[in-house]
């Protein structure tokens, strides 16, 4: 078969699929297309500069063998970065003077063209809008940033979930306005630290560059600005005092779809920012392609920068999230009572802080230990589905998969001594983890007395005791079926 760009790729995919985790997988490569194969080299484009420079410096090695499993030891990648229209008509116009765009070899093996190396500014119909700088004094005014100091890097928690956001915000916040990270517009759905990471980078451009102006404002307190000052008559001193800002931070775009007019003031206070070299960040609950009502020019100015999504944190995630909240807290919680609240909060990290919040008030209020119980309480008014039950016939199916076994064979008479054990462990697990009697055990488990079931206990916590090894299986299993209940 003759192999072109789409299969060649297809097949890297394959190879990298296996090598790195799913979140990655999906940040790193879904998004990225293959464009065409020359002789031995494929080139594949990427969304953005950064996208190219974060495979280069964690993935190289990777892309690298994948490329030579199936182009040979000549194997090359070539790498085309994505430009937005607007801006590729204007990279056109600014390259032609050249007549072409910038290649270099970065040194590890592949080639690298990049196209939007060019410096670039755009076209800005600046007559409409008044010079600001008219206003006597205006220049001096020393405006509150609206920042809250606790969003902080030091306490926004790093995963996969929020690599790509969150290391483009460190970025900026070395080089607010300078990098190609500009706007910044982070995505993700609600709850999910958008807020928190925005300003963050505006609490640390802040510690940096303390004479820099940064500006938080959400799009509904813009949009009312904006209505008041058409009310007033004081437009001009509306957009007058936002192209003082050095790093602008407006939080939600979403809620400035269908509104014409605001839309327009901000397309005019955006371009002027952005021609002068300032900051802009953005948070939306959705990609900016997938705005509604919004013009499609602000659309576009949108996607100059980077677009970084959050996304919902794994599970190590969410429980380094709420131990470093407990933390913050000064509080205790026992570890399975922890991983039980994240194994059934999963998609918002407000929802997590909540549980934590119920739970120290609940355990101040109505002096109650924090345990299972009252987690369970607290965790059903956040979520509608908690866990499904855990059920004896899900604990041995489980156990019985985990040792190769049938289950009949498990709840059979056999006495060989792996299936004793994994009989045992079963009972132990299906008494630990459900509320059924010994009574209802022992006739679930073939029929057996409540003194076998108490017997098994008994061994199995021996075992624990003397063998580590049987110690760790026994938790890994206790965390595969509480795992696999939260994710049915
Ligand atoms: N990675 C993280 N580490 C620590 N705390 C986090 C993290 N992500 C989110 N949080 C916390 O979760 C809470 C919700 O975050 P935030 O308000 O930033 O979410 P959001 O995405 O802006 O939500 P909305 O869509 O409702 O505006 C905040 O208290 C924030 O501190």
């Amino acid at each position: 078969m003759v192999k072109d760009h789409a299969t060649v790729w297809e097949s890297c995919l394959q190879n990298i699929r296996n090598n790195v985790n799913m979140q990655a997988f999906r940040t790193w490569f879904e998004p990225i297309k293959p464009v065409r194969l020359d002789g031995n080299a494929l080139t594949i484009q990427v969304p953005n500069k950064y996208f190219y420079e974060w495979l280069e410096e964690h993935y190289v090695s990777l892309l690298k063998t994948s490329i030579r499993s199936q182009l040979g030891d000549k194997g090359r990648l070539e790498y085309q970065i994505l430009v937005s229209d607007s801006r590729e008509e204007e990279r056109r116009k600014s390259i032609a003077g050249n007549g072409m765009g910038n290649n270099y070899s970065n040194g590890n093996g592949s080639s690298v063209s990049l196209s939007d190396q060019v410096p670039y500014y755009n076209n800005v119909d600046t007559d409409s809008i008044k010079n600001p700088f008219v206003i006597p004094g205006i220049k001096k005014m020393k405006v509150d940033p609206q920042l809250n100091p606790n969003y902080r890097f030091d306490n926004y928690i790093e995963g996969d979930c929020n690599r790509l956001a969150r290391s483009a915000g460190h970025a900026i916040s070395r080089k607010p306005g300078q990098t190609s990270f500009n706007p910044l517009v982070i995505f993700g759905n609600v709850g999910l630290g958008k807020t928190h990471l925005a300003q963050a980078i505006g609490n640390e451009i802040l510690d940096k560059f303390p004479t820099k102006t940064v500006l938080y404002v959400s799009s509904e307190k813009f949009t009312n600005q904006i209505i008041a000052g058409i009310k007033n008559n004081a437009i001009n001193d509306v957009v007058t005092f936002y192209q003082l800002i050095d790093v602008l931070i407006v939080d939600d775009i979403q809620f400035l779809e269908g509104k014409k007019k605001t839309q327009d003031i901000f397309f005019h206070i955006f371009n002027q920012l952005h021609q002068n070299g300032k900051q802009i960040i953005l948070t939306s609950d959705r990609p900016p392609k997938d705005l509604q009502d919004m013009e499609e020019r602000l659309i576009s100015r949108f996607k100059w920068g980077l677009s970084a999504d959050l996304q919902a944190p794994d599970l190590e995630t969410r429980i380094a999230i709420l131990e470093y909240k407990m933390m913050q807290e000064g509080v205790e919680i026992a570890q399975d009572v922890t991983e039980f609240i994240c194994y059934n909060i999963k998609n918002n990290i407000r929802e997590l802080e909540g549980v934590l919040i119920s739970l120290i008030a609940q355990s101040s209020l109505n002096r109650r230990e924090i345990d299972i119980d009252l987690a369970k309480e607290v965790v059903r008014n956040f979520v509608t589905e908690i866990n499904k039950e855990i059920t004896v016939e899900f604990i041995q199916k489980l156990v019985a998969d985990y040792f190769k076994v049938p289950v009949e064979t498990l709840n059979g008479k056999t006495r060989k001594r792996s299936i004793v054990i994994a009989r045992q462990l079963s009972m132990y697990l299906a008494k630990n983890m459900t509320d059924r009697s010994l009574k209802a055990l022992g006739e679930v488990f073939g029929g057996r007395d409540h003194s076998t079931v108490i017997y098994s206990c008994r061994t199995v916590q021996d075992l624990m005791e003397t063998d580590p090894f049987f110690k760790e299986t026994v938790s890994d299993l206790e965390k595969k079926i509480r795992m696999s209940l939260s994710e049915k």
